[in-house]
């Protein structure tokens, strides 16, 4: 078997246990041997734009977070930003795991403006990011499957356990929520930017078996 390549993204709604996995999987892989790198978007406390992000998440300025292009645009110059240093992970680790990606943002900005993944702007975030921006292509997605409700709990009692983490604007609402995981089922199901692997996240992941698959054993 060959292994599916280094630059391996994860996704899923806000509470799916994206940040769970991706440690759960760096010692799974690196019990193998294998050398991990881990990069998560936005890169609050790392970059200005992300800085914006996050402000605005929960703060608004203004009407900045209500610009769903707006937003958007800063989440991708934030990835445009570490897009050298994804590069060079690339080229001394075996797998880079980046815990959301360019498809979170076509996800995100196709629920909040109420369009399906073969709208007009899925087809924006891949021209800006992909096309104008060059990021890197991932090699493959790993989407975190959970039913929406399942994902607000699991968000509502890291909140209550995490006195530090508040909830932001887009984690609250049920209703973009539930749209976006719509969206992200159509992007996998399509094989948005790369191939996706849908994982059951109330079921539970195989740690090891999945670490197998990413490195072709
Ligand atoms: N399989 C699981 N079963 C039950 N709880 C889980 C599971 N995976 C993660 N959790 C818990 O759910 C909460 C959210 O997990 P985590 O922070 O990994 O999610 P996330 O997808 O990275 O969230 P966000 O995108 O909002 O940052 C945490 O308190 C975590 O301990
Ligand atoms: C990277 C990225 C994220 N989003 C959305 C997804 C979340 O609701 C928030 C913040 O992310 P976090 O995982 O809770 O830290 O932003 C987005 O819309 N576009 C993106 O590119």
């Amino acid at each position: 078997m060959t292994p599916v390549g280094r630059l391996v993204v994860i996704e899923g709604l806000d509470g799916a246990g994206k940040r769970t996995l991706a440690d759960g999987l760096t010692d799974a892989l690196s019990a193998k041997g294998a050398s991990v790198a881990k990069l998560a978007f936005p890169r609050y406390g790392k970059s200005v734009h992300a800085d914006l992000v996050k402000e605005a998440l929960h703060r608004g300025h203004g009407d900045l977070a209500d610009s769903v292009y707006g937003m958007a645009v800063l989440y991708a110059l934030d990835r445009r930003g570490a897009a050298e240093d994804i590069r060079a992970l690339r080229d001394t680790h075996d797998v880079v795991l980046l815990d959301r990606y360019v498809a979170s943002n076509a996800a995100y900005a196709a629920a909040r403006l109420r369009q399906d993944a073969s709208g007009e702007v899925v087809k924006w975030v891949w021209e800006l990011e992909v096309a104008r921006f060059g990021l890197p292509r991932p090699d493959a997605h790993l989407l975190l499957r959970v039913a929406p409700a399942v994902a607000a709990e699991r968000a509502e009692r890291r909140a209550e356990a995490e006195t530090d983490r508040e909830r932001d604007a887009f984690e609250t609402d049920d209703g973009l929520q539930r749209r976006c995981a719509a969206v992200y089922d159509e992007l996998a199901a399509s094989g948005w930017l790369a191939p996706w692997y849908v994982l059951d996240g109330v079921a539970g992941v195989d740690l090891e078996a999945l670490a197998k698959t990413l490195l072709g054993q």
